[in-house]
């Protein structure tokens, strides 16, 4: 009975679609049901939910559905962030086709709307558990429209507002905080300079002090030392957190962070400011990215952030912090909130692209298997479950995992700063490597139609790209995090071994790690695996019936999959050959299990439509003439 209904309710879809497009080319046309057009709504291809929707999507997002749902329906009726409409449909994304200066000044349009409609309320001056995560739900929906957007007031609150929160004192939040939250000033956070990017103590640029008038002096001495990539610098920031050396009476401090003006109330250059624009970019170019040179500025000296570390009237240095590596560490801080929100964002892009790519694999049909049969869907090819599901459910783990993280983060005291760091740093890397890798496939699994714009998963992919660089590089990341604390036994035995062989042929300690780096790396992602799985673990607990079964599922291939594409552990020993090979057995058998719940998976992303990428069953439901009269697709808004 089920069977019929699902064919009968084919039948008719096709018939009002054709007769759509006939009635609009050829009026009067007398209609009869063909089978030339092979696409269905996904809904049509999946059968009922098997579990509560709204409860997984509850479980995934976390906290602060409300604000999300508000914030995304905001955006979906304003001309400012929809992009195009399609019969009764609408499309929310940046138009990419635009120039650079176009879409920088469009960033900052959007910005102005959402203050004016209350967004940043208390973002600054509420440091509450329950204000903080409700700031986060705004930047991952911010980030499902735009990377840009997300960056660009990600420094301003995050890195500028969060550095003068974090690393400095009531004197500094009294004046600076309630300005930044209305955007009377616009922050930006210079610390990587052309010479120096993820090694930060090695910048250049240096600041002194002159106790005559009781002014700190920032210099850029070399042109290596030009402050470079700086978000926001370009165009539009006021003011900036410069990071550097502290030189006092000739003994250098090391790295400190000082507020300085960078431009006047009618946007020029304040007295010794030089700014170049680092120009356009393979991708966020709505972000004004710049470069700064300092020429003996001087700033007042209750303009260093002074948390932990103080120059007094007379020009004595003190600190309460007499160890120079925790003084640099706590400098480091406000990194650590940049790599929370990478990690989300990351979850996110791969969210949007699985969502797309999946409702394209319940659309569209390809090859029949037997002549006379009608074509199959693309989910259901084995290949293409292989290609797609492993990588849902390793983003439902990613899910739980940065939702973990952010809690993680708002509640932890001075002591758990390490814990949090090494987490932050694994996950980020991790989760963005995961994100563009699962952007490129969705591409490639949407076929041709995933490099048009409004597929968006090609923007995507160029738009979150600086992912794996930026808030500390990946590889980077990974390699530090093996040589902090971890005790992943089997390669952390391996990795000792190694570097004890090294040591003994006359090269020095960090010569040997250096050199073991591949597997530092693997015992960051051992490590980081783990920590996922424990999370998930905990997530499944708060579910029951059905979708405790589906998650279970989930739970299974991503941590099957992670081993059956990791040759790590067979290389190690870790896994023997009988082993992998059940594993390599097993995967597809997980795959064909998830087969019926895919459409409810993604559903339960909570990500509205016009946020989605357009299908190819978008196109022909409503849109097919729009096409061919020869309109670019971005101007037929
Ligand atoms: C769009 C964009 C926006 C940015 N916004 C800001 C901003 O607002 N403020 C700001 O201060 N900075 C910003 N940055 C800078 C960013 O943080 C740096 O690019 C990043 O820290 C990496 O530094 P780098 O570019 O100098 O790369 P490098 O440090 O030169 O690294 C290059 C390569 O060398 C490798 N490498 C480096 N060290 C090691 C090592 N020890 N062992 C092995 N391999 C190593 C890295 O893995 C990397 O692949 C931005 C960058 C971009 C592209």
């Amino acid at each position: 009975m089920a069977e019929r209904r699902i064919v009968g309710d084919r039948a008719g879809w096709r018939i009002r679609v054709l007769t759509k497009h006939l009635r609009h080319l050829i009026p009067g046309t007398s209609l009869e049901a063909s089978i030339c057009l092979a696409y269905e709504p996904p809904e049509v291809n999946s059968g009922d939910a098997a579990f509560d929707k709204s409860a997984m999507r509850a479980l995934l997002d976390g906290h602060d559905l409300e604000t999300r749902d508000w914030l995304f329906n905001l955006m979906a009726k304003s001309d400012l962030f929809v992009s195009r409409k399609v019969g009764d449909k609408v499309f929310a994304s940046p138009d990419f086709n635009e120039p650079m200066d176009e879409m920088r000044d469009k960033t900052l349009e959007r910005i102005f709307f959402l203050l004016r409609n209350g967004v940043f309320k208390d973002f600054l001056k509420d440091n509450s558990i329950e204000n903080s995560l409700k700031q986060m739900a705004v930047w991952e929906v911010l980030g499902i429209f735009d990377h840009a957007l997300s960056v660009k007031l990600g420094v301003h609150f995050i890195l500028w507002g969060g550095s003068i929160v974090s690393l400095g004192t009531q004197r500094h939040h009294d004046k600076w905080l309630r300005i930044t939250e209305e955007l009377k000033v616009f922050g930006c956070f210079a610390m990587t300079e052309l010479g120096h990017g993820s090694n930060v103590r090695g910048i250049e640029t240096v600041t002194t002090y002159d106790p005559s008038t009781q002014e700190f002096i920032i210099d850029t001495p070399c042109e290596s030392a030009q402050k470079y990539w700086i978000g926001g610098a370009a165009k539009h920031a006021t003011h900036t957190i410069v990071f550097s050396q502290l030189l006092i009476d000739g003994k250098n401090e090391g790295v400190h962070a000082f507020i300085c003006q960078i431009r006047d109330a009618n946007g020029r250059w304040c007295r010794g400011i030089r700014i170049a624009d680092c120009g356009h970019k393979t991708g966020l170019n709505g972000v004004d990215n710049g470069r700064i040179w300092f020429d003996k500025v001087r700033i007042p000296r209750e303009n260093l952030l002074n948390a932990v570390a103080d120059v007094t009237p007379d020009g004595q240095y003190v600190s309460s912090i007499k160890n120079p590596d925790q003084r640099f560490g706590v400098f480091m801080a406000p990194l650590s909130s940049g790599r929370v929100t990478i990690a989300m964002h990351a979850t996110n892009q791969a969210k949007v692209g699985l969502a797309t790519a999946l409702r394209y694999a319940l659309t569209r049909r390809a090859f029949s298997v037997s002549t006379y049969e009608p074509e199959m869907l693309l989910l259901d090819y084995p290949s293409h479950q292989h290609r797609l599901l492993p990588l849902l459910a390793k983003t439902y783990a990613m899910n739980f995992a940065a939702l973990d993280l952010k809690k993680l983060h708002l509640k932890k005291n001075p002591e758990d700063s390490k814990v949090v760091h090494v987490i932050s740093s694994g996950f980020k890397a991790m989760f963005s490597w995961h994100s563009q890798r699962t952007l490129q496939e969705c591409r490639e699994a949407c076929g041709g139609q995933g490099l048009k714009t409004e597929n968006r998963i090609g923007n995507l992919k160029a738009e979150y790209d600086v992912q794996s660089t930026f808030e500390g590089d990946n590889n980077v990341l990974m390699q530090q995090l093996a040589l902090l604390q971890l005790r992943e036994r089997g390669l952390l035995e391996l990795l000792d071994a190694e570097v004890k062989k090294i040591i003994s042929t006359g090269l020095s300690t960090s010569e040997a790690l250096m050199s073991s780096y591949k597997l530092a790396e693997n015992l960051g992602k051992a490590f980081t695996e783990r920590i996922m799985l424990e999370i998930f673990q905990r997530a499944e607990e708060q579910a029951t019936g059905s979708m405790k079964k589906v998650l279970g599922l989930l739970r299974t291939l991503s941590v099957l999959s992670g081993v059956d594409e990791e040759p790590v552990f067979l290389r190690y020993g870790f896994l023997s050959p009988e082993q992998s090979q059940l594993i390599h057995r097993e995967v597809p058998a997980v795959c064909a299990e998830l087969r019926p719940h895919t459409l409810h998976l993604v559903d339960s992303f909570g990500i509205p439509q016009p946020f989605l990428g357009l299908i190819a069953y978008d196109w022909v439901e409503s849109n097919a003439w729009d096409n061919v009269s020869g309109g670019s697709s971005q101007s037929i808004v």
